[in-house]
This record gives structure tokens, C-alpha cells and sequence, in this order.
């Protein structure tokens, strides 16, 4: 039974790459990979951002809180659970941008020598542009994998309506913070509506992934240098369910301590028709006795064909009857 996620090197031979990253979306789609080709340099400067626009005060960032849910923008300290059936909110801030807000000159914080945000907007679209660029080598493993051509999802990355999500979990003020002996959740459990999602996460921890195998919810321990990849809803709705859309939540940090991550989500172009994709013969035989889903190889259609701003937009309005306010995850 393993007790945390595989790591997979970037730098080995393509074949045993894709046999690996597919394998593993078979359990819980999680998986850490290194010798990737994003800028380490990149990855610490966001993070150093990310801490400089967190500590400005309330009233300060409050003045670029996202509108009308829409990204870019400030979601304050507990607007949202993403498990619509807890009680209490997550534990968490945010600031959220999309690939095409850059131009948009409202709700982003005034970068000031006194707050030390100044190259805070161009870090950001760096970190984005490079995620993308990451995402879509990705891409190509996991083409290859059902069987495709590696070029396969090139649709798919046509103004793509990709996120990046800076994150700050907290348990909040020292006053507020009740010990009722349950775990405190930063973010409740759910799946990510993209392909898959490219995480950067600090040293702190407390991301714990679903297993399948094990049936369990098994941690994601910090590995510098590393980032952490999970599978999304439309990666199974592609595979009709036989790729995991991994079930995912995070702890929060003990009282007085931060954690930080940064997640990029791999939402496509909106016109693009979710549809099981034309998976070969080989495949439907590699995945038999595999797969932990029913309809594996049976030739029965689990969901109906749909755009992917058809999904999200669903997602979406369902997330906000549950109480769930992000158009994140
Ligand atoms: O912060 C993390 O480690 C994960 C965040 C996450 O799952 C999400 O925002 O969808
Ligand atoms: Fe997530």
C-alpha cells in the first residue's frame, strides 16, 4: 500500500514516462514531477510575492477583491468551502488571475516601493506563461498514454481559460480559533474541473490526496524542487471515467503557523467538446482489470458530450448553491 504519491522524473525516456504518468491515473491521478522545465527562480519569486501581498492589511486588499467572481481579484479569508457539505469555511485567502486578465488594470494591488509589490503583475504572467508551457508538455505525455498523438490536445490550448490561484492558509485570528477536536481544513475535500492541475506548494504540508487502492486519504508531503500534478474532471470525462479525477483536500496549519501554494489549473479552450476521446483498442485492453471503473472497456457512456465552458459554468453555479464560491477547483 503506498503511503504517499510517486514521484516521476521528467528526464527519463519518453515511453517509460507516459506508461508511468498513465498508470497512476488509474488510483489517484497525484503524482510529483522533477526535472521539469519551469524556472525554479520563477516558482521562488511567486512565493515571495505571494507572501508580501498577503501580509498587506484587510483594508488594503480589499480594495482589489475579485468582482462578481471573476478572476483577476483578492477572495478574502474564508469566502468559500470547496466540500459544500462542511460547515465552516476554508481556511484560506486567495488571489486568483486567468489567462487573459493581464490587460486588466483593475483589481490588481498598486505595486509601491513600500509594499515591495513592484513587478508583482509581470512575475505573475511569467509564472502563467511558463505553467502553460508546462501543461501543455503534460498534455502530450497523457496523449500519448490513451494512445494519441502526442499534438492531440493542440484544441485544447487555443485561449485556453486557464487559473493561477495564489494561496495563504491560516487559522485566522488567535481569538477565533476553537479546538473542537476535529482537523482544521484549509481547503475541503473536491476534484479539479480542469485536464489536471500543477501545484507549487511550500514546505509546510497538509495536502492529503484520495487513494483508490488503499481507499484512503494519503498524504502529499513537500519535495523541494518538485510540483505536484493531479488529474481533473475533464481527464476522466475524456477517458468516460477511467482516468480518477483525484478527491483531494488540505489541513490547515497548526495556530501561529503559514502555508502557501500556488496551484495552476489546466482549463482549456471554452469551445472545446468534452467527448470520450477515439481511445484505441490497445488501450481499452492495457486499462481491463486495471481500472476501478465499471464502465472501463464496456462501451457505456457515463456523461454526455460538453463544451468546457459549458462545464465550468455548471460547476460553477452548482459550487455556488453549495456554498462554494471559487471558480477554482
Ligand atoms: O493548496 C493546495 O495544496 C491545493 C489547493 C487545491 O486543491 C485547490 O485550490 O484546488
Ligand atoms: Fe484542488
Amino acid at each position: 500500500m503506498s503511503t504517499t504519491i510517486p514521484t516521476i522524473d521528467l528526464s527519463l525516456p519518453r515511453l517509460t514516462l507516459v506508461e508511468l504518468i498513465r498508470t497512476v491515473c488509474l488510483t489517484h491521478g497525484f503524482f510529483h514531477i522533477i526535472s521539469h522545465q519551469f524556472p525554479p527562480l520563477l516558482k521562488q519569486e511567486a512565493f515571495e510575492y505571494s507572501k508580501r501581498l498577503f501580509a498587506l492589511s484587510a483594508a488594503e486588499k480589499i480594495r482589489f477583491k475579485m468582482s462578481e467572481n471573476h478572476y483577476p481579484g483578492y477572495e478574502a479569508f474564508q469566502s468559500y468551502s470547496l466540500d459544500s457539505t462542511n460547515t465552516t469555511a476554508d481556511l484560506n485567502e486567495g488571489f486568483g488571475m486567468t489567462a487573459v486578465c493581464y490587460d486588466d488594470e483593475t483589481r490588481w494591488p498598486v505595486e509601491t516601493a513600500e509594499n515591495q509589490l513592484i513587478g508583482f503583475k509581470v512575475c505573475c504572467q511569467q509564472y502563467h506563461a511558463a505553467m502553460e508551457e508546462l501543461s501543455k508538455t503534460l498534455a502530450g505525455y497523457i496523449a500519448e498514454g490513451l494512445g494519441l498523438e502526442e499534438g492531440y490536445f493542440e484544441e485544447y490550448f487555443v485561449k485556453p481559460m486557464t487559473q493561477v490561484r495564489l494561496i495563504h492558509y491560516f487559522q485566522g485570528e488567535e481569538a477565533d480559533i476553537v479546538d473542537d477536536g476535529k482537523p482544521r481544513i484549509g481547503a475541503g475535500l473536491h476534484s479539479d474541473w480542469g485536464l489536471f492541475t500543477i501545484l507549487s506548494q511550500d514546505n509546510v504540508g497538509g495536502l492529503e490526496v484520495y487513494d483508490l487502492n488503499s481507499e484512503s486519504l494519503i498524504p502529499v508531503h513537500p519535495l523541494p524542487d518538485a510540483l505536484v500534478v493531479n488529474s481533473g474532471d475533464l481527464l476522466a470525462r475524456l477517458t468516460n471515467g477511467v482516468y480518477n479525477s483525484s478527491q483531494h483536500r488540505v489541513l490547515a496549519p497548526p495556530p501561529g503557523v503559514h502555508r502557501y501554494s500556488i496551484p495552476f489549473f489546466c482549463q482549456g479552450n471554452p469551445d472545446y467538446l468534452v467527448n470520450v476521446l477515439p481511445l484505441s483498442k490497445d488501450w481499452n485492453e492495457w486499462v481491463q482489470g486495471k481500472s476501478k471503473c465499471k464502465e472501463a472497456g464496456s462501451g457505456v457512456r457515463k456523461w454526455e458530450p460538453i463544451t468546457v465552458s459549458a462545464y465550468l459554468l455548471m460547476k460553477f453555479q452548482r459550487s455556488k448553491q453549495g456554498g462554494k464560491k471559487t471558480a477554482a477547483a
